[in-house]
């Protein structure tokens, strides 16, 4: 497996296309095997790897290692398979089927794990994921004391990554007491020590936490991973799933650290779908990882119609300032476009609706030449009618998910926030960026708390959105918002630095040169 580890961060496994004598184009999907038990409840185990895997896109074959009989009450028998049946579907599939990443699961004895070892020595693979599975999420002992120092001797150092939880981790140091997330840091380097090339830690179990808290370490550095914990009884397979879906974004070709992420964010979707999910009495129910087949919302809207780049410089129009000046919405949005503008919002709070609407149209032509998204402040069935590219709504208007049902999967969905219970629901509901403000003080929007830039700082560190910053931005103090160092901060939104001007193409063109030499200064 030593040569693995190099390959991972720059090559593609399994996007290939050969072509065949006849000259199609034959296709070769991405393929985990999982090697692991199954679950009667479907929950966990290889039941939970096939639907994770196939949820991401990735061919998943199976070697059951045993059958248990468990439901959400727990764990009621373990029945493993004879060693030399393992051996022989391990066989079966690896001498066939060109799998790419190995990703194990409960392996019920020393004997099965060692004919493990021995399947992978003979057909190597491009990455192995090992799940310590030692003991059930409802408390039951799923491998003997024999199959840990098989763990710890044999197969950790043949891992690309191995994800203990903290009793697994626990476990594996010889009874260690992990109660801290310091403990979990050291844990990690422990554990890295066993040979295997990545740990992660997962710190689900850790007690007086409101975070879920993991610990990724790749022999260099440490990454600790935060997010709020997620409140459900619905928990159990959450290791196998997240392991699976680490086994299939390496498959795709991702880096390890990527992968990490990507499984995080499917198990958190997952999660957060599922929370509300009764099955079964017992106190651990089972999550949906088909969720991304079942709800629109948790899927396309993060699909291709976006392109978070677009909130670099957000112009969003305002009728008394530009009527103050002397012109129409529609003049004004040219010239904002001309001058650099990346995205258009007509925010017109006080206009009637067939004015809007004519104003609206006539400024989606132009955006749509230029390949500038125009969206509409607040007014869904303006957008609608007009056919604007989205909307942006606030914490009083429509409710996002509401927002997503009437516009369907492929328009741009923005959303104000300032707390991080509302980027967190924004997410969740099916928002593709959050508007973020007031970052300053701002006379062009009455009663607004500012939040300054530690709470945007705050807010874009804790969100999985994009995030434009809006309130009181202009030329003087945009440095400060973009050079704040936060990767999924996207750009300004400004209303008076265009608009309360005398010459908006001006005032957006010295703008746009100036984000373009703070960027041009951050990336060097
Ligand atoms: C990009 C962006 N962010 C925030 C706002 C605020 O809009 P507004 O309608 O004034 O206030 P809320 O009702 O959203 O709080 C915006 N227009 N654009
Ligand atoms: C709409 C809005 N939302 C939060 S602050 C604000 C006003 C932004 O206007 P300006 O760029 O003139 O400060």
């Amino acid at each position: 497996m030593a040569t693995v580890k190099n390959a991972l961060s720059t090559r593609t496994f399994s996007v290939l296309a050969t072509v065949g004598n006849n000259g199609n184009c034959k296709r070769k999907p991405p393929h985990v095997l999982t090697v692991a038990g199954s679950d009667s409840g479907a929950g966990a185990g290889i039941q939970a790897d096939l639907k994770a895997c196939g949820s991401l896109g990735v061919y998943c074959s199976s070697v059951v290692t045993a059958v248990t009989a468990q439901n959400t009450v727990g764990v009621q028998g373990v029945h493993p398979l004879p060693e030399h049946f393992v051996a022989a579907q391990l066989r079966s599939v690896l001498s066939d089927m060109e799998v790419d990443v190995v990703k194990t699961g409960m392996l019920p004895s020393i004997g099965i794990l060692r004919v493990l070892c021995e399947s992978l020595k003979e057909f190597p693979v491009q990455a192995l994921v090992v799940d310590p599975v030692m003991v059930s999420t409802s408390g039951d002992v799923l491998a003997g004391t024999s199959t840990l120092d098989g763990f710890r001797d044999e197969l950790l150092p043949m891992a690309d990554i191995v994800t203990p939880n903290l009793k697994e981790a626990a476990a594996l140091l010889g009874g260690l007491r992990l109660e801290t997330v310091a403990d979990m840091h050291h844990a990690a380097r422990c554990i890295y020590n066993l040979g295997p090339k990545n740990v992660l830690v997962k710190g689900g179990d850790l007690p007086d936490t409101s975070d879920a808290i993991d610990i990724f370490f790749d022999g260099k550095q440490c990454h600790e991973f935060r997010v709020p914990r997620i409140k459900t009884r619905n928990t159990h397979g959450t290791g196998c799933t997240l392991a699976s879906c680490i086994a299939a974004e390496l498959a795709k070709g991702s880096s390890m650290l990527l992968a990490v992420q990507e499984a995080k964010r499917f198990v958190e979707g997952a999660l957060l779908y599922s929370r509300d999910m009764v099955i079964g009495s017992g106190p651990q129910g089972p999550f949906d990882q088909l969720y991304k087949f079942k709800d629109q919302a948790f899927t396309s809207y993060r699909g291709e119609h976006f392109d978070p780049n677009s909130l670099f410089l957000y112009a969003v129009t305002d009728w008394r300032m530009n009527k103050k000046w002397g012109r129409g919405i529609v003049d004004a949005v040219k010239a904002a476009i001309d001058g650099g503008a990346t995205i258009i919002q007509l925010r017109e709070k006080e206009a009637k609706t067939g004015d809007f609407l004519g104003a609206a149209e006539a400024c989606k032509k132009i955006c749509q030449s230029n390949h500038v998204p125009l969206l509409i402040n607040d007014r869904v069935d303006i957008a609608l009618a007009c056919d604007a590219d989205g909307v942006h709504v606030g914490q009083s208007d429509m409710p996002v998910s509401k927002v997503r049902k009437l516009l369907g999967p492929n328009k741009i969905i923005g959303v104000s926030c300032k707390t991080l219970e509302q980027a967190e629901r924004a997410w969740v509901d099916g928002a593709d960026y959050i508007g973020c403000g007031g970052v300053f003080p701002t006379s062009t929007k009455e009663n607004n708390i500012t939040i300054g830039l530690d709470g945007l700082k705050a807010l874009c560190s804790a969100s999985k959105l994009p995030v434009v910053a809006i309130g009181g931005i202009k030329k003087g103090n945009a440095g400060s918002v973009m050079e704040l160092g936060v990767p999924n901060l996207k750009g300004i939104a400004v209303v008076s630095a265009l608009f309360d001007q005398q010459c908006v193409l001006t005032e957006t063109r010295c703008l746009h040169s100036l984000l373009m030499d703070i960027s041009a200064s951050t990336m060097a």
